[in-house]
């Protein structure tokens, strides 16, 4: 298989390492195009793949091209593609917000496909939600699926409405997670702990948590009452966080991130 990847940032690379790791693609047959001379030079010297700085010609040698600029940049590659893709080509977009049609009507092509995955697919433990165009194929659909897996977990989706919502449970999810966990390590400061005393006991609490999340035979809510006991320190700090609309917050953010995500389509 023969992959071009337009936009070589942090997600752009992350698929190329995944797919290399699993063989699933030769360094040869992998065509990274990026616009940024600094970036370029690094994925030079990385011998990542073929890399150039603009869409050419050789673009419509692939089997899939891998749309992974930021959304506003949508706009400075679709022209230079339309003119070299080739009618067996599949588009693969991971950029957040821009609907499958939009993506068709400018590339002048039917076979699209859109994912959103999430950073931790740069150590091969992403989530990735995605859906295609019905004029995709099945066996198409399946392959790019497969490389979608050497990322992390997929889940496909028939809704692409739905798409805006992943991306902003999944999709900006881990810049949740460091938030609170940033959080958490600044009141270990206040209370007195340096920097990395702070750190570790807060990472091992979400390390240890989260796999108790996935062991323990026990709800959510099961698993906050076995640490919260009557009159002690856990309920004081959760009823302050419940008197601060913590969880309303959390949940009000994430559907800012949805609305922001149906906002991008309309560019
Ligand atoms: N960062 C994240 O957590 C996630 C990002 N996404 C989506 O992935 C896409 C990429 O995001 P990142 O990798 O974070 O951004 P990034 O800024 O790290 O990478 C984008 C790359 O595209 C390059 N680029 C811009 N215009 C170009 C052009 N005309 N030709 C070739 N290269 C060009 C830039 O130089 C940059 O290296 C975005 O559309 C974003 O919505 C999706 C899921 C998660
Ligand atoms: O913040 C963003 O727009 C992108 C999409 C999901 C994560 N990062």
């Amino acid at each position: 298989m023969k992959i071009a990847i337009v936009g070589c940032g942090n997600m752009g690379m992350a698929f190329a390492k995944s797919f290399l790791q699993y063989d699933l693609v030769k360094k040869d047959n992998l065509l990274l195009i990026e616009k940024s001379a600094d970036r370029s030079e690094a994925l030079k010297n990385e011998k990542a793949g073929v890399v150039v700085d603009t869409i050419g010609p050789h673009i419509g040698e692939t089997d899939l091209i891998i749309l992974s600029v930021k959304p506003q940049d949508f706009n400075s590659v679709h022209e230079a593609l339309r003119a070299v893709i080739q009618p067996t080509q599949i588009v693969l977009s991971i950029m957040a917000g821009i609907p499958i049609a939009q993506i068709q009507e400018k590339l002048g092509h039917p076979l699209v496909i859109r994912a959103m995955p999430n950073t931790p697919a740069m150590l091969g433990m992403g989530i990735t939600g995605f859906t295609a165009a019905k004029e995709v194929d099945s066996s198409s659909l399946r392959r790019v699926e497969n490389l979608i897996n050497a990322t992390g977990r997929s889940i496909f989706l028939e809704d692409e409405s739905m798409l805006d919502a992943v991306t902003a449970l999944s999709g900006s999810g881990p810049a949740y997670f460091y938030y609170v966990v940033k959080a958490m390590i600044d009141a270990g400061k206040q209370m007195g702990f340096d920097d990395a005393v702070s750190a570790l006991l807060v990472k091992q609490t979400m390390l240890g948590a989260y796999h108790l999340i996935n062991t323990a035979d026990k709800s959510l809510d099961e698993l906050i009452k076995a640490v919260a006991s009557k009159g002690g320190t856990t309920e004081a700090a959760l009823r302050a966080f419940e008197s601060g609309g913590l969880a309303d917050t959390l949940v009000s953010g994430i559907k800012a991130a949805q609305t922001r995500s149906t906002e991008l389509s309309k560019g």
